[in-house]
């Protein structure tokens, strides 16, 4: 049957209901589960090969990525988090082992201004939903959005979508601004999107 709602609307629900579920796996699980995802991370040949890697510091019931960040950093590749801005952009900054987070607005942790500003090859995207295309599902701010937009109209860069396996869902509503996604990597695996 055809959905009568609005795409708005649409993805609102979609992000609450699974938002939900995500909030709802236990912390054994999710700490497992982001390990499988940070050792699925350096079997990706773009991964490794790259020099700035934009990462993300967790939020709420998110993947964890911080047990890689040490050995990225120690390895020569410069860890990117991100870091919002007035006009609801993302800019990222450096991050080191000496880094203090501060708490901003929403309570998201962000890296000081005393850390340098940074343009990433990698692009790893905290996800909401996504489905088998490579569409995705956030916060609903844009900031992803616009942020992949820019760098993608000045630079290659290699897009990867972060989540657990149960954030999956059969088919995601798309609009003119979304930016899809060159992978997704779960703890079952990493998937390239063919387009
Ligand atoms: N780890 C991580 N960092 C990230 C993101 C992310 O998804 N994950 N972002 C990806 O975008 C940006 C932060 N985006 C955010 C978007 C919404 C809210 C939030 O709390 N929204 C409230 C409504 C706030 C309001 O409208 O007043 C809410 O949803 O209840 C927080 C952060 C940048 N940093
Ligand atoms: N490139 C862009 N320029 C300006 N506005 C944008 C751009 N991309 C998205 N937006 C705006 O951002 C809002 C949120 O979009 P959407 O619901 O697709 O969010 P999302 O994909 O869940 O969020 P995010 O990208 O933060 O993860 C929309 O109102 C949209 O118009």
């Amino acid at each position: 049957m055809m959905n009568q709602l609005p795409t708005g609307d649409v993805k609102r629900n979609l992000r609450q209901e699974i938002l939900a579920k995500r909030d709802l796996l236990p912390d054994d699980l999710r700490r497992a589960a982001s390990l499988c995802i940070c050792a699925h991370l350096k079997d990706i040949p773009e991964v490794t090969s790259a020099v700035t890697i934009a990462a993300f510091w967790p939020m709420r019931s998110e993947v964890d990525l911080r047990s890689l960040f040490n050995g990225w950093s120690d390895s020569g590749h410069q860890v990117g988090l991100p870091v919002m801005q007035p006009d609801n952009k993302l800019v990222f900054r450096k991050w080191s082992a000496t880094c203090l987070m501060e708490e901003k607005q929403f309570g998201v942790m962000e890296l000081p201004e005393t850390c340098e500003q940074i343009i990433p090859d990698i692009l790893l995207v905290p996800l909401v939903a996504f489905d088998q295309k490579g569409n995705r599902l956030g916060y609903g701010k844009g900031f992803y959005d616009r942020a992949i937009a820019e760098l993608v109209s000045k630079q290659k860069i290699v897009t990867i979508g972060i989540a657990f396996a149960i954030q999956e869902v059969a088919a995601l509503p798309v609009e003119a601004h979304d930016q899809p996604l060159d992978m997704i990597v779960t703890e079952a695996g990493i998937r390239r999107v063919k387009r």
